[in-house]
C-alpha cells in the first residue's frame, strides 16, 4: 500500500510545491489538509505517515502555528527539511482591474511580505488572513464571502494557484524580497533518528525550570561551551499561564555527535523539560567546521582520561 502524507493545502499551496521536493515522499499519496493543525493531527492519529508544514521564512521568521503544534501535545519528530524560494502573485477573477481591488485575502506569511507593495500600489485595499494562499485563491475564484460577508477581490498566492483556480495575475513578484525562501519540514511520529551525515540539524524545545535571572544564558551556555552553533532560537508561550515561555532551538549537528549529545545532557540538567524534535540532514548541505576540542574523538579522549583517573 502506498504511504499517505498530509500537507497544508488545498492544491497549489507553497507547501504542496515543497512536499513534491522531499525524496522520502516520492511515489507517496499526498493529501491536502485545511490547516497546519489538521495536517499534524493526522500524523498524531496515525491517519498518515507524516505531514509537510511550513516552519520558517527568511523574511517573516517562524511560522507560529507550526511551532506551537510541535511544542505542545503528543511528541513528534522532524525527519527532513526543504528550502523553497517563494514569489507572490496578486490573483483575481478574469476581467478584474487592478484599480478596483479593495479586499485582498492571503496567508499571514505572505501578508507580511507583500503589505509594503499593497500599501504603495493599492492604498485603499485591506488584507484579510486565511489558512493558506491557495485557500485564498479558491475563495476568490468561488466568490466565497469572508467572515464580514463581503467577497474578496483578489488573493496573494503562488503563481501556480492562478492556473489551478482559473484566476488572472494582476501583478507578479510583489514580495518585498524576491530572494525570500521558506523552510518546510516533514513531521512524523518519534522514532530512531537517521544516521549523521556531517551536514545535520537538530531541533529541541527547552522549558526553563523556574523563572530566574540567567535562565536563558544557562541554556545558551550548554551549546557555547561545546562549540555547537544555533541556527534559530524562538521563544513561545507554553500555554500554561502569562509569562511562561519555552525556547524552540535549532542547532547545527546531530544527536549522535558527541558535542550535541553533551549539550543536550547539559540542557537536561538545567531545564525542567527538554523536548527532542529530531536530527535530520540540513537542506542547504552546509558542513560547518568542527571547532578544536569539540570533535567526537576529543570527547572520547576526555572520557577515557577521566575513566583512567577514577581507576
Ligand atoms: O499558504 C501557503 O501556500 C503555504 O504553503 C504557507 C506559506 C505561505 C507563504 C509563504 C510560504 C508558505
Amino acid at each position: 500500500m502506498t504511504e499517505r502524507y498530509a500537507y497544508l493545502g488545498p492544491e497549489a499551496t507553497f507547501t504542496e510545491a515543497a512536499a513534491l521536493r522531499f525524496p522520502a515522499l516520492a511515489g507517496a499519496t499526498l493529501e491536502p489538509s485545511p490547516t497546519v493543525h489538521a495536517a499534524i493531527n493526522a500524523v498524531r492519529t496515525g491517519e498518515v505517515t507524516g505531514a509537510v508544514v511550513p516552519v520558517e521564512n527568511s523574511v517573516e521568521g517562524s511560522v507560529n502555528a507550526t511551532l506551537d503544534e510541535l511544542i505542545r501535545g503528543e511528541p513528534l519528530a522532524i525527519t527532513a527539511e526543504v528550502l523553497l524560494p517563494v514569489t507572490f502573485t496578486l490573483l483575481a477573477r478574469p476581467g478584474t482591474d487592478l484599480a478596483d481591488v479593495r479586499r485582498i485575502v492571503t496567508h499571514p506569511v505572505a501578508e507580511a511580505q507583500c503589505r509594503a507593495w499593497v500599501s504603495a500600489k493599492l492604498p485603499h485595499a485591506t488584507i484579510a488572513l486565511g489558512p493558506s494562499t491557495a485557500a485564498a485563491a479558491a475563495s476568490v475564484a468561488n466568490g466565497t464571502p469572508g467572515p464580514d460577508g463581503t467577497v474578496y477581490d483578489a488573493a496573494i498566492s503562488a503563481p501556480l494557484a492562478g492556473e489551478r483556480y482559473g484566476l488572472a495575475a494582476l501583478a507578479v513578484d510583489i514580495g518585498e524580497d524576491s530572494d525570500a525562501v521558506t523552510r518546510f519540514v516533514l513531521v512524523t511520529l518519534p522514532g530512531k533518528p537517521g544516521r549523521p551525515t556531517g551536514s545535520d540539524k537538530t531541533t529541541l524545545v527547552a522549558f526553563i525550570r523556574d523563572d530566574h535571572p540567567g535562565a536563558l544564558l544557562e541554556i545558551l551556555e550548554q551549546f557555547a561551551t561545546r562549540g555547537v552553533n544555533l541556527t534559530r532560537i524562538e521563544s513561545r508561550p507554553t500555554g500554561n499561564g502569562m509569562g511562561r515561555y519555552c525556547f524552540a532551538i535549532d542547532v547545527e549537528g546531530h544527536v549522535a555527535d558527541a558535542r550535541v549529545g553533551e549539550a543536550m545532557m547539559g540542557l537536561r540538567r538545567v531545564c525542567a523539560t527538554v523536548r527532542f524534535l529530531g536530527s535530520y540532514p540540513r537542506a542547504d548541505g552546509v558542513r560547518p567546521p568542527v571547532l578544536p576540542g569539540t570533535s567526537n574523538s576529543d570527547f572520547a579522549d576526555a572520557a577515557a582520561w577521566l575513566d583512567q583517573l577514577r581507576g
